[in-house]
């Protein structure tokens, strides 16, 4: 590595699950550029203040702070939870690169070993998510959901003292080397998890795009990750939800077999809080080529054809939950909403504020 480039410097939140996976995309990154790598530890608004995330604009307060700093060039990318990061774009941004994503499921951590099936009746079961707490409830509406806040070790060790179980993603506890706290890998036909859940999103200012950076950043890109997470914020977006709505979605690309292409799958759903009801609608495409050596470039689908389908299929399956009510059903604003206020409790317990990753 040259002594006289400067090192890269790679802005973070400061939280222990932010500093790890800050830390490991920052090691490939290093790699790929074949330059050294500097954390800069951004303290954000919501990290800041006691007050209630709802009073300071939301969960979008974690994401602000770090895309004010590469805007004023105070470092030179960001490393986002996805799924903390809003839908609306930020001018002069973009999002350079998407690492592999780790298992987007849900897990319980719980008492006794129990799993979301075996709980008892009336055990206390503690998230501040919406989507979380809707799901918990259709699933087990014999069980008692308690809005709990804090970082991850917080919500963890309250198990061992006034609750039974936990809901948590599996790509944190693998982040931080806890997974043996899971009791229970939830499967997304029972609590399916939030777009962007267990990717991580490396935001750099968009005219670096063109450069040696950007040659670096798509590196360590993938492309099945990048389908999958464009298809689901394309469905959240569509439903003008953010990531304290109750609202769920997972794509994932089946591989191309002997018989057949390549193909993007993805599954929708949008859940009343109070656990009285959950739509849920599936759709698919095929990427023919995709993955494929390029001996029949006319045949291989291009990267930009295959994003391009995947947003369609988020937005063509939000249609569909709307048309059968997803609105309604999880609170989500509606035509007639347009300039009204927020609806009450749709900002308060996010996945995104409750966590402080
Ligand atoms: N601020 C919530 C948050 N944002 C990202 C993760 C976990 C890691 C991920 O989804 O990539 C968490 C914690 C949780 O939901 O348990």
């Amino acid at each position: 590595m040259s002594t006289s480039t400067p090192p890269l410097r790679v802005g973070t939140r400061g939280s222990e699950l932010a500093l790890t996976q800050t830390s490991a995309v920052a090691d490939a990154l290093a790699l790929a550029a074949g330059r050294e790598v500097e954390l800069v530890r951004i303290r954000t608004e919501g990290d800041r203040s006691t007050a209630s995330l709802a009073s300071l604009g939301g969960t979008g307060v974690f994401a602000a702070a770090l895309r004010e700093a590469l805007l004023a060039g105070a470092c030179d990318v960001a490393v986002h939870s996805l799924k903390d990061l809003p839908t609306a774009p930020t001018a002069g941004l973009s999002i350079g690169a998407l690492p592999v994503r780790e298992d987007q499921r849900d897990v319980l951590c719980a008492r006794e070993g129990w799993t979301l099936a075996t709980l008892p009746a009336g055990a206390r079961v503690g998230t501040g998510s919406p989507r979380r707490a809707a799901q918990v409830r259709l699933a087990r509406p014999d069980v008692e959901v308690v809005d709990i806040r804090g970082n991850v070790g917080t919500r963890l060790a309250r198990v061992e003292t006034d609750l039974d179980a936990v809901v948590l993603a599996r790509a944190g506890l693998a982040r931080l080397g806890l997974l043996e706290k899971v009791t229970d890998t939830l499967d997304p036909d029972v609590i399916l998890s939030a777009p962007g859940q267990g990717a991580l999103a490396v935001e750099c200012r968009t005219a670096d795009l063109a450069g040696p950076l950007g040659e670096a950043l798509r590196a360590i890109d993938d492309l099945p990750t990048r389908l999958a997470v464009v298809a689901e914020r394309a469905l959240l977006a569509t439903l003008e939800a953010g990531c304290a709505a109750p609202v769920a979605a997972w794509a994932h690309v089946v591989p191309a077999t002997a018989a057949a292409p390549a193909r993007l799958e993805l599954r929708g759903g949008a859940f009343d809080p109070a656990g009285a009801q959950g739509l849920v609608r599936t759709g698919g495409v095929e990427l023919p080529g995709l993955g494929e050596a390029t001996e029949d470039p006319g045949n291989a689908l291009g990267q930009d054809v295959a994003v391009s389908l995947a947003r369609e299929l988020g937005e063509a399956t939000a249609v569909e939950l709307l048309d059968a009510g997803a609105a309604a059903i999880a609170g989500l604003p509606t035509p007639d909403d347009v300039g009204a206020p927020d609806l009450p409790g749709v900002l308060d317990g996010a996945d995104g504020t409750d966590a402080r990753p």
